[in-house]
């Protein structure tokens, strides 16, 4: 069958592993979790979420130029907490640790897991194990990796489209925010063959919390208030982590334009993206297959006909919103998918994925509703 040939697949059965949980509760029976990164914006993310974890504990921060600092110093919305104060990673001892949530700045990251003991469940929330073909890791990210054996054990961790492999896995590398948005909607579309694998395009937008917490001149409220900006055009390093899962996804190779924006918010993520309708296929029928295959997912919702997306609907939480809408001029479909890049654009996924990698219900500690207004 060509690539664009329609045709209606059966449903995948959306959520096996919803339901487990071991019943640990006990304080003494508690998950040891390490941040690396504990400074930064998702390190300080999976602080906060894991703040109301029943079975998860942080024993160890790290930090790089803020080391030695207490969490408290720099993040005076966790002072209630009673967290350790932030090492080096050199001198860190991972003997406190169960697992590591890795929250450090790609190209930095390849190293430091490898030098982890190997019995460390890790989930990698840079971009340094993503990408299962090295040498296209080695041109996107003008490097050369360094730590090949392990890129071939990680697993690509978008919870909802890979969580049988996610629940096995030691190393997880976790999804970048872009294609987090972008994945959702289109992966189940493509598997289904009833959109076009040619000719997408996604514009999309991002709150300033997704460039990171360290000084950049570009990053001023000066210069990001009262105005927007494209960067990245037809070159941003999400293009290959998303044309790779598409093109799992559909059996063929696909290419997308994708250009992304910074726009004058702290937090949230919107990726609007075209698309061509197979012959025979209505954009209800897309509605519909969305909505039956995220029926019995906690975490992605496709609202109902008409609704647009709002990024102030899921701010703070870890849902996806999802919605399709029809362009009667090109016969095109728009969707329409927002997340929180902070949350289920990176830590809350990456709580969601150690969930699942330690035996317990994926939505433990995540229940939190979006914060509004
Ligand atoms: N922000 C977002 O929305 C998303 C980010 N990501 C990815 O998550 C990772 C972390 O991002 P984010 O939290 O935004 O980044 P930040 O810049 O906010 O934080 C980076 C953290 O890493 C530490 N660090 C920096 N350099 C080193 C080093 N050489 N060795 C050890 N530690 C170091 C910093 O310590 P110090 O503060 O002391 O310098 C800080 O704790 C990145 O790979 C990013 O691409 C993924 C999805 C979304
Ligand atoms: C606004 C902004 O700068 N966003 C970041 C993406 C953050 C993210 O999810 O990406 P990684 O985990 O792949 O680094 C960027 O465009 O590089």
């Amino acid at each position: 069958m060509s690539c664009n040939a329609s045709a209606a697949l059966p449903l995948q059965q959306a959520n096996p592993a919803m339901v487990r949980d071991t019943g640990k509760t006990s304080a003494a029976e508690k998950i040891n979790i390490g941040v690396l990164g504990a400074s930064g914006y998702t390190g300080s993310e999976v602080l906060r979420l894991l703040a109301v974890h029943p079975y998860f504990r942080v024993t160890l921060t790290t930090a790089d130029r803020k080391a030695g600092q207490s969490i408290a110093s720099i993040f005076p919305h966790l002072v209630s907490q009673d967290l350790p104060n932030m090492v080096a990673v050199k001198d860190a001892d991972f003997s406190k640790v169960d697992a590591v949530f890795c929250c450090l700045p790609h190209g930095t990251t390849q190293e430091i897991i490898a030098s982890l003991p190997s019995s460390l469940k890790v989930v990698d929330l840079s971009a340094d194990f993503r990408l299962r073909d090295v040498k296209e890791y080695e041109e996107w990210y003008n490097r050369p990796h360094g730590a090949v054996g392990l890129q071939k054990e990680a697993i690509y961790g978008l919870t909802e489209l890979h969580r049988e492999a996610v629940a096995t896995a030691r190393l997880v590398a976790n999804p970048g925010c872009y294609p987090t948005s972008v994945q959702l909607p289109l992966v189940p579309l493509l598997e289904a063959k009833l959109i076009s694998t040619e000719g997408i395009i996604i514009d999309a937008k991002s709150g300033v919390s997704g460039a990171g917490r360290s000084a950049k001149e570009s990053n001023l409220y000066t210069e990001i208030s009262e105005g927007m900006n494209a960067y990245g055009i037809a070159k941003h390093r999400h293009v290959p982590e998303i044309e790779q899962e598409l093109s799992a996804a559909s059996s063929c190779a696909v290419k997308v334009s994708f250009t992304p924006h910074l726009i004058p918010m702290s937090r949230g993520m919107q990726s609007t993206i075209y698309v061509q309708i197979l012959q025979g296929v209505s954009v209800d029928d897309l509605h519909e297959h969305l909505s039956k295959r995220f029926q019995d997912e906690e975490f992605v919702i496709v609202l109902p006909k008409g609704v647009i997306p709002h990024t102030r609907n899921v701010r703070g939480s870890n849902y996806c919103h999802l919605n399709v809408f029809e362009d009667r001029i090109t016969g095109r479909a728009i969707i329409i998918s927002v997340i929180d890049n902070l949350v289920k654009g990176a830590s809350g996924q990456a709580v969601q994925n150690m969930n699942l990698m330690m035996n317990y219900d994926e939505s433990t500690g995540l229940l939190q509703q979006p914060m509004f207004p």
